[in-house]
């Protein structure tokens, strides 16, 4: 089955190949990793059983399949072999900002790119993936792009100009309801409650609303209608939110991350 090459052993890669290795798409001796200046491919290595590679050319040497991983910053810098090593290749990346025609001027001959943006529920098999490719992929490409995305959780398409919307949602979104989650823990050890009692109230809350939204066929509105009673204790809630203009906050939120992709891509 073709081996996979993860440039970049970080906490996506790590989520990538630990969902492969347990989805059964592939085993650890087809998939191997390289890292810059530390020590996360090697720990990667010793934590999965993968191939830490010595070298670039190690690194692609039998593998079929690019992922990169590394950060967008790190992009320029990358070892310009990578043009020829990467001939023939199948190119993943996940990098945030960097577009398709950018990548392909560090991978000429690569024989498709996909750009794709996963997010770190991934890391449990709860994530979401958007990707695009630069060409309409083969068959058997496809099957590849699946397998490694769906290792992840569930994976949609989207087109190229949608990417960096979709970052600022999906790919930045754990971090803003993570921060939410803090927020609502912190709030409830204000009003009087132990903190690892806000702390639990505060998750099941959360984990507990995003699986009746997805179970269920109403928009938010209407699941949030049905917690308000009239003037009861949603609606002072409720009432507050609005005059802090929560919804104007977490549009000017994503807004703000689209820009910072659209930023990326010009680095
Ligand atoms: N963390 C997140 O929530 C998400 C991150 N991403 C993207 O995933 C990529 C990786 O992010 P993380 O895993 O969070 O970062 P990380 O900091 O955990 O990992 C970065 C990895 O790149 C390696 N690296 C640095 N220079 C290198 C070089 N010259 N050659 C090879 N490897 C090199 C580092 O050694 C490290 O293994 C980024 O491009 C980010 O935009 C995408 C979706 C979500
Ligand atoms: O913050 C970042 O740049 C990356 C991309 C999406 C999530 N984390």
């Amino acid at each position: 089955m073709n081996k996979i090459a993860f440039i970049g052993a970080g906490r996506m890669a790590s989520a990538i190949v630990n969902g492969l290795l347990a989805s059964g798409a592939r085993t650890a001796s087809q998939i191997a990793c390289l890292g810059g200046d530390d020590n996360t491919a090697a720990n990667l290595a010793s934590r999965t059983g993968i191939t830490a590679a010595p070298g670039l050319a190690a690194l692609l040497d039998g593998a079929d399949t690019i992922v990169l991983a590394c950060k967008p910053q790190q992009l320029a810098s990358l070892d310009p072999r990578l043009a020829d090593l990467a001939a023939g290749k199948l190119v993943l990346s996940i990098l945030a900002g960097k577009r398709l025609d950018r990548l392909a001027q560090t991978f000429p001959r690569a024989r498709n790119i996909v750009r794709a943006m996963p997010n770190t529920p991934g890391q449990i098999g709860a994530g979401i993936t958007a990707w695009a490719a630069r060409a309409p992929l083969s068959d058997a490409d496809r099957a590849i792009i699946d397998a490694v995305l769906g290792a992840l959780g569930r994976v949609v398409t989207v087109g190229e100009p949608q990417l960096d919307a979709v970052t600022a949602l999906s790919g930045s979104g754990p971090g803003y309801i993570f921060e939410f989650a803090a927020a609502l823990r912190d709030a409830g050890e204000a009003a009087g409650l132990p903190r690892e009692t806000a702390r639990q109230l505060a998750v099941e809350t959360l984990l507990g609303s995003a699986r009746l939204l997805a179970a269920s066929e109403s928009e938010a509105e209407a699941l949030r209608d049905q917690v308000t009673s009239p003037n009861g204790t949603t609606y002072a809630g409720l009432q507050r939110m609005g005059s802090g203009n929560f919804r104007r906050l977490i549009k000017e939120t994503v807004l703000a991350a689209k820009h910072r992709s659209e930023e990326l891509s010009k680095d």
